[in-house]
């Protein structure tokens, strides 16, 4: 089954960014949200592909992180919301009232803006996605923790330690532990919210470092609020402001030659 949508193929609006062979794992389609009477999301259509990092910019209270909860339907937890349009995930609307939200959530982690570990051990913060999903044989966890941890550049720092709380770690230590527990499930898609706003400059470094490194094997959105940030990491970005998407386009694009006057303002600092 092909997973390239003839959206994705061809640019049918400003929102849509052409696409030839690269695989879509998301596409949002006149995605609307409400918190009550506030209209959050207006019209939003993206596509998002595969083992990119795509970066979400926009000034505060723009719609970023509403955007990135609706993927993974965590925004779903605030009884006021309403939504129309559909969000395909790798075809499928996970809209549709048939959609197991557990199916998901198996495939879509997430990381928060603060590192936010389990009060248990290191071990069993990254062994408790694992355990739930039924792996009970201690020499898979071993494995899987280990490797966890690798992949998300903690090991060194942690293996001696594995039975101490997680609470010990530093700030960015406990965020890659982060990064790691979502990596246990094995992932197809990881979200992150503001991952590096609660971070030393030298942790941010080591985050986005990590992140470059695992898009080669996830597909990777990132709500940010540092543009250098956004700039450094994404392959693509697109611009929130009001709760529409004003410009999506490749990152080198958003940062050198926006189209919109409105992109170009926000990153050159006029406003925001
Ligand atoms: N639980 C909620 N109930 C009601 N309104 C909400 C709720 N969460 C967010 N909003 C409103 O929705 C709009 C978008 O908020 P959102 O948090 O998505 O913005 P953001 O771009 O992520 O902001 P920030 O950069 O400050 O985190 C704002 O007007 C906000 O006040």
């Amino acid at each position: 089954m092909s997973l390239v949508t003839d959206k994705a193929k061809t640019t049918v609006n400003t929102n849509m960014v052409k696409e030839d062979a690269q695989k879509v794992v998301y596409e949002t389609k006149d995605l609307n949200l409400w918190y009550g009477e506030g209209h959050a999301l207006k019209n939003i259509n993206l596509a998002i592909n595969e083992n990119e990092v795509t970066a979400i910019i926009g000034p505060s209270g723009c719609g970023k992180s509403t955007y990135i909860k609706t993927l993974n339907r965590m925004v779903e937890l605030v009884p006021t919301v309403k939504i129309s349009g559909e969000i395909l995930y790798r075809g499928r609307n996970i809209l549709e009232k048939s959609y197991q939200v557990e199916d998901l959530r198996t495939s879509v982690g997430m990381v928060f803006q603060k590192p936010n570990p389990f009060p248990k051990s290191i071990y069993d913060n990254i062994a408790y996605g694992p355990k739930i999903h039924g792996i009970r044989d201690k020499k898979i966890l071993d494995e899987i923790v280990e490797k966890s941890l690798r992949g998300a550049a903690i090991w060194d720092d942690v293996k001696d330690r594995l039975n101490q709380n997680a609470y010990g770690l530093s700030g960015g230590q406990q965020q890659r532990i982060c990064i790691a527990r979502a990596l246990a499930i094995e992932p197809d898609v990881i979200l992150m919210d503001e991952p590096t706003s609660a971070l030393d400059p030298i942790s941010t470094l080591k985050v986005e470092e990590l992140v470059q490194e695992l898009k080669k094997d996830y597909s990777i959105i990132i709500v940010t609020h540092n543009m250098q940030q956004a700039a450094r990491i994404s392959d693509k970005t697109a611009f929130f402001l009001n709760g529409e998407v004003i410009e999506f386009a490749e990152t080198d694009k958003i940062f050198s030659n926006p189209s919109d006057k409105r992109t170009e303002d926000y990153i050159t600092g006029r406003f925001g």
